[in-house]
């Protein structure tokens, strides 16, 4: 058991799927995995391990924003052995031909996070996907005939900015979506040589103002989840 996370050693699979809600977690293993077991409750941020095609996968929530992604993604590699840390988010489109209900695969996660300012004293640091995941789930997605998007995305640390056309910038200069935890899983990543990939659905745009419902974003995405599920 770590700090927040209630497992026993043992209890959570190598590769673990990390949705930002843990509805969206649980939604996830009750749909897609077989002998599920809940290994986590604390802060009801719900983690539950099952098998999906005979393979033991588990799925853990992280919460909103790259301090809470931080804590479960340094528990789950430092005390649980994590090797692949797949995210499953919801994101808003910075661009015209990024639609309601895209995926999109992020490349690389630029930042407005202060975190990797002040860990590399002032330089950038560009938090990239693991090369392997990336091109697993390439593959996976022409398989199953699911049309995937990829690119560079915004890990923002806020959701609603001072300014709404501060998003513009980042849109002229090709940031495909916005969301906020992928440049941090990235860099953990990095940081302890395992590997990490963000799968997102387009929730909302700010383009166009469309919005999906609470409940579209708790328990739809099937096509990332489905991607994301052979993945590792
Ligand atoms: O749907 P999740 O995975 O939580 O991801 C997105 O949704 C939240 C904001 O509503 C942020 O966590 C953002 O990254
Ligand atoms: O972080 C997020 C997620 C979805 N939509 C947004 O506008 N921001």
């Amino acid at each position: 058991m770590s700090i927040h996370i209630g497992a026993k050693k043992g209890e959570i699979a190598e590769t673990v799927l990390l949705p930002g809600d843990p509805l969206r977690a649980k939604w996830i293993a009750e749909t897609f995995l077989e002998d599920i077991t809940c290994y986590n409750k604390v802060r009801n941020m719900f983690g539950f391990t099952g098998t999906y095609k005979g393979r033991r996968i588990s799925v853990q929530g992280t919460g909103m924003g790259v301090p809470s992604i931080s804590i479960y993604a340094h528990e789950l590699i430092n005390d649980f052995n994590v090797k692949n840390l797949i995210r499953v988010g919801s994101a808003g489109s910075y661009q015209k031909n990024v639609k309601l209900r895209d995926i999109v695969i992020a490349m690389a996660a630029s930042s407005t996070s202060g975190i990797n300012q002040y860990r590399f004293q002032g330089a950038d640091f560009a938090p990239t996907a693991s090369f392997e995941l990336f091109q697993q789930a390439i593959e996976k997605a022409k398989e199953k005939d699911i049309k995937v998007k990829a690119g560079n995305v915004l890990t923002s640390d806020e959701f609603y900015a001072d300014e709404f056309e501060s998003y513009q910038m980042w849109s002229n200069f090709g940031v495909l979506c916005v969301e906020m935890e992928t440049s941090g899983l990235y860099t953990l990543a990095a940081k302890h040589g395992v590997s990490a990939l963000s799968l997102l659905t387009i929730s909302d745009s700010l383009v166009t103002g469309e919005k999906t419902t609470t409940e579209e974003r708790e328990t739809t995405f099937k096509g990332m989840v489905e991607i994301a599920l052979e993945l590792g």
